[in-house]
């Protein structure tokens, strides 16, 4: 991260402490509610800059026999991570991931996962990701991830009819 950095500075319409945050796109991998085979992660603004959620360990994200695939921990990591820029405004991207894997993870568990912005410099959001199993003493995985913020509706133009909402996202502005 780099040394000088920006103030960080709450945008006034974004979630307030406890509130439910809007998804990336109802889309989305990680976030999407209408996703069908997503994580459907319901994001909670959290304290300062942070954003928090849980995610029960289902059978289907297995990777060893009876833990958790390292990409799907990965995938949501990058996705509570992801959506701490909205605290700030703009949404961002993800340009950097990095994820350190400390204990495996059983099916079965609730995971509980909590992102904080560290520092911004221009459009580049620094964050890191926490992921525990109920005991935030004792984290199974920590994560960095670096956010470039977008002009969704040109950062999307030339791939928004790919979309499975293609006819509604392209009647108005995607729901980003
Ligand atoms: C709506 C939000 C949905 C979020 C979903 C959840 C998260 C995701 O899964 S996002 C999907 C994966 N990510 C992507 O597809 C992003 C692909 N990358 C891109 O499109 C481009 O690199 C993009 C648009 C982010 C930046 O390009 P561009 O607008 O030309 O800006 P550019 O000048 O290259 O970079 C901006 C700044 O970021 C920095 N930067 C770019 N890439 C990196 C990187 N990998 N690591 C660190 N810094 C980087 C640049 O150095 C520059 O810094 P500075 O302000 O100091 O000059």
């Amino acid at each position: 991260m780099p040394d000088e950095l920006d103030v960080l500075e709450r945008h006034p319409k974004t979630a307030k402490p406890g509130e439910v945050m809007r998804p990336h796109n109802l889309m989305c991998f990680g976030c999407g509610a209408e996703s069908p085979h997503g994580l459907q992660l319901e994001m909670y603004a959290g304290e300062g800059f942070t954003v928090e959620a849980k995610m029960p360990v289902e059978q289907w994200m297995e990777g060893g026999p009876g833990v958790i695939h390292g990409g799907i921990l990965s995938s949501a990591l990058d996705d509570v991570m992801g959506m701490t820029p909205r605290l700030l405004g703009p949404p961002g991207v993800t340009v950097h991931l990095q994820v350190d894997f400390l204990q495996p993870i059983p099916v079965g568990k609730t995971l509980h996962l909590r992102a904080e912005i560290l520092g911004r410099q221009r459009r580049k959001i620094y964050t890191e990701g926490v992921a525990h199993l109920g005991d935030p003493e004792r984290p199974v995985a920590r994560a960095n991830g670096v956010f470039v913020t977008v002009d969704v509706r040109e950062h999307f133009a030339e791939h928004v009819e790919n979309s499975a909402k293609a006819a509604e996202y392209m009647g108005g502005k995607p729901q980003l």
